[in-house]
């Protein structure tokens, strides 16, 4: 079956409606496009889920600031669908901006993200997953999916979406994706275009600090910050905007004497200048003996 191209909510309503009533189990795959292999990943995943996969395409101006990179933020509709076609993906959404939010860009009401959504990403981003909880929402009621499938790369957007779900008894299963990574360790990210040759060696810093965090883990908390910490005391091409350790489960700080499962987390500015760097995101999940 040739993939279905589907541009408005009615449009993704008939489809989805159309499935069921074939008996068949629906996944949903949120993007902001710009694909590439990990998205793919997602894809793939989604496949073993599901009958029928729908991918969705959209930047979601809710999600960013008034001085990120909303305008920046690469666009290839062309491509994408190409690939998403290679994949057997059944259908993808791609609504225009008016579409999802026809009151001037805005949404009135919004999901809230609560405390957890003002730390770390949320601190450095504020609004952004009041804006990201909001589209997702919008998501599952217009596709309504059986799953919907995430990366494990946007650690803090995984566990935001889990817990709206469980908290407004959303029903669908969310199922996590690990992080597909370039053979250097590089995280794959849509944002990785934008960096020069010298920018995508700079941002190996990320990988790096984590690999050096996840080597001092015998040590305990404290030695792995300071691990990583090391890793941007050497780089100049890259600015750290925050390191954190976190308990997987909860989301809250690791203290110095925490054991078990901890979830290391790196966010970085890559490049000079204060508007044309890049800010990728990072993270590894390891135990504390
Ligand atoms: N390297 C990756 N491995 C697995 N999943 C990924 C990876 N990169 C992104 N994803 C997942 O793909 C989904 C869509 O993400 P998005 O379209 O924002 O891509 P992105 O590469 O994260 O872009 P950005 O540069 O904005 O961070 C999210 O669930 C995200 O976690
Ligand atoms: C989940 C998402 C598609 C919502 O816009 C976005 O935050 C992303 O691409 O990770
Ligand atoms: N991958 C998360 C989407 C964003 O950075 O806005």
């Amino acid at each position: 079956m040739p993939i279905q191209t589907l541009t408005t909510i009615d449009d993704a309503r008939t489809f989805v409606a159309r499935a069921r009533a074939e008996g068949k189990r629906v996944a949903l795959v949120p993007t902001m496009g710009a694909l590439h292999a990990g998205h793919l990943e997602l894809v793939r995943v989604a496949h073993q889920h599901a009958d029928v996969v729908i991918a969705s395409v959209f930047v979601n101006p809710l999600q960013f600031g008034p001085h990120e990179d909303l305008d920046r933020y690469p666009r290839m509709p062309k491509a994408d669908t190409e690939q998403l076609i290679v994949l057997g993906v059944e259908a993808v959404f791609m609504p225009s901006v008016e579409e999802m939010y026809p009151d001037g860009g805005r949404s009135a009401t919004l999901v809230t993200a609560g405390r957890l959504g003002t730390v770390l990403e949320g601190r450095s981003r504020p609004g952004h997953y009041d804006g990201v909880l909001t589209v997702v929402a919008k998501l599952f009621s217009i596709v309504r999916p059986d799953v919907a499938v995430f990366g494990e790369k946007d650690a803090q957007q995984l566990f935001l979406v889990r817990r709206m779900v469980r908290d407004l008894n959303l029903p669908l299963t969310i199922v996590g994706v690990p992080t597909v990574r370039e053979a250097d360790g590089l995280a794959l990210s849509s944002r990785n275009a934008l960096l020069s040759p010298g920018e995508r060696q700079d941002a190996l810093a990320l990988s790096r600090a984590l690999e050096a965090a996840g080597s001092a883990a015998d040590r305990g908390v404290e030695a792995m910050l300071a691990a990583a910490q090391s890793v941007f005391q050497s780089d100049t091409g890259v600015q750290l905007d925050y390191l954190a350790i976190v308990d997987p489960a909860t989301f809250a700080f690791a203290g110095e004497s925490h054991h078990g499962p901890v979830q290391v987390l790196v966010a970085a500015r890559v490049g000079t200048g204060s508007s044309n760097t890049v800010r990728l995101i990072d993270n590894l999940i390891t135990v504390v003996p």
